[in-house]
């Protein structure tokens, strides 16, 4: 088997392929390959592992049926049709738990960083505007005992929660398809309805897939029915809120403000009246940017292919029914 890599993975995962012996090329300009270029460059190859971020559609799965594995270098496996990858036989992986703790790390900071206006005034000292300044100004809120409300609580969700509870004692409420049983009984969390989740959150959290049923499902109506004191906040994928309705949502009052580790599209436009809020906070999709977390990516994503060589089931597979 020969592996191709579109992006500069970490070092630890390039060497476990090396001491599994399977060889690899790797693109490694600063540039994401065209969908035409990717397709071109799998031909040569029998698995992909990508860290990049265009579509891995129909049209990209036919022209690569041939592939034996696609390792996402993401626990997110919304770019990719896999229905389709299913259809074709080709297992697809990806990477859980590993970066949970960084992802929710990055939730914990923009809920911070949106409650206190911190990078707003960390702005304005930039711009030479920190001035006289009275008791009553560039005032935020304390998170303690406030209710931290989870859209899709998870692997990413349950670090937040946990987090949120240490730090600040939150109570957490949630809402999933199904109920998440550690959460409820290590944390105390409570399975609400969507519309209990959206009306009594302080800080609402988004961390459910993208699929059809999540895309905008943070639009007008929602964001009406928020408390006009709560932020949101969104770490998932960027479609998972409608933007032009946040930004009429903050600028009208409905609510406070919002905290953003994802935005669509990505990169987010310089322009995008969002970044001259005081109370919004916006990262450029760095939830797991830490050294430890994308290790461990890295490495659960040459597991997965070194698995595919030797003919087993991928250990972090998304698609079982492609061995059916
Ligand atoms: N910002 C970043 O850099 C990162 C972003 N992510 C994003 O975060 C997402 C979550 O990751 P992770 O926590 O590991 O995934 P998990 O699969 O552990 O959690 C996803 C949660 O979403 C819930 N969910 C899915 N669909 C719905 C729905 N229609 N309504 C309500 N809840 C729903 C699921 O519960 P149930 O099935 O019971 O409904 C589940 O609890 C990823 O899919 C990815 O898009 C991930 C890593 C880093
Ligand atoms: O967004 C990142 C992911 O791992 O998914």
């Amino acid at each position: 088997m020969t592996v191709f890599i579109d992006r500069i993975i970490p070092q630890i995962g390039l060497d476990l392929l090396e001491e599994a012996g399977i060889p690899y090329e790797q693109h490694t300009a600063n540039n994401e390959l065209s969908k035409a270029a990717l397709i071109e460059k799998c031909q040569a190859h029998d698995a992909l592992l990508t860290a990049g971020w265009g579509p891995l559609d129909q049209e990209f799965l036919q022209a690569c049926k041939h592939l034996k594995v696609i390792a996402l270098h993401s626990v997110g496996y919304d770019r990719i049709d896999i229905q389709e990858a299913t259809r074709l036989k080709i297992p697809v992986g990806n990477t859980p738990d590993v970066l949970s703790e960084a992802t929710a790390d990055t939730a914990f900071l923009l809920m911070l960083a949106v409650s206190r206006k911190a990078l707003f005034l960390h702005k304005k000292i930039i711009e030479g505007k920190w001035g006289f300044s009275q008791p009553t100004d560039d005032l935020g809120f304390s998170l303690t005992g406030k209710t931290l409300g989870i859209f899709g609580l998870g692997n990413i969700g349950y670090e937040l929660a946990r987090k949120a509870k240490v730090a600040f004692n939150m109570p957490i409420i949630y809402h999933n398809r199904s109920s998440n049983q550690k959460a409820e009984q290590e944390l105390g969390a409570k399975r609400v309805s969507f519309e209990e989740l959206v009306s009594q959150s302080d800080v609402l959290a988004a961390f459910s897939t993208l699929t059809a049923e999540t895309r905008h499902k943070f639009n007008a109506s929602v964001f009406a029915k928020m408390k006009p004191s709560a932020i949101f906040i969104n770490a998932s994928r960027g479609s998972v809120h409608h933007e032009p309705d946040l930004i009429h949502a903050i600028q009208t009052g409905q609510i406070w403000g919002a905290g953003l580790d994802v935005t669509d599209p990505e990169p987010m436009d310089k322009d995008n009246p969002l970044l001259a809020m005081p109370t919004v906070a916006v990262f450029p999709h760095i939830g797991s940017a830490t050294r430890e977390a994308r290790d461990g990516m890295a490495t659960i994503a040459a597991k997965n292919i070194i698995a595919a060589s030797k003919g087993e089931r991928l250990p972090y597979l998304v698609n079982p029914e492609a061995y059916h």
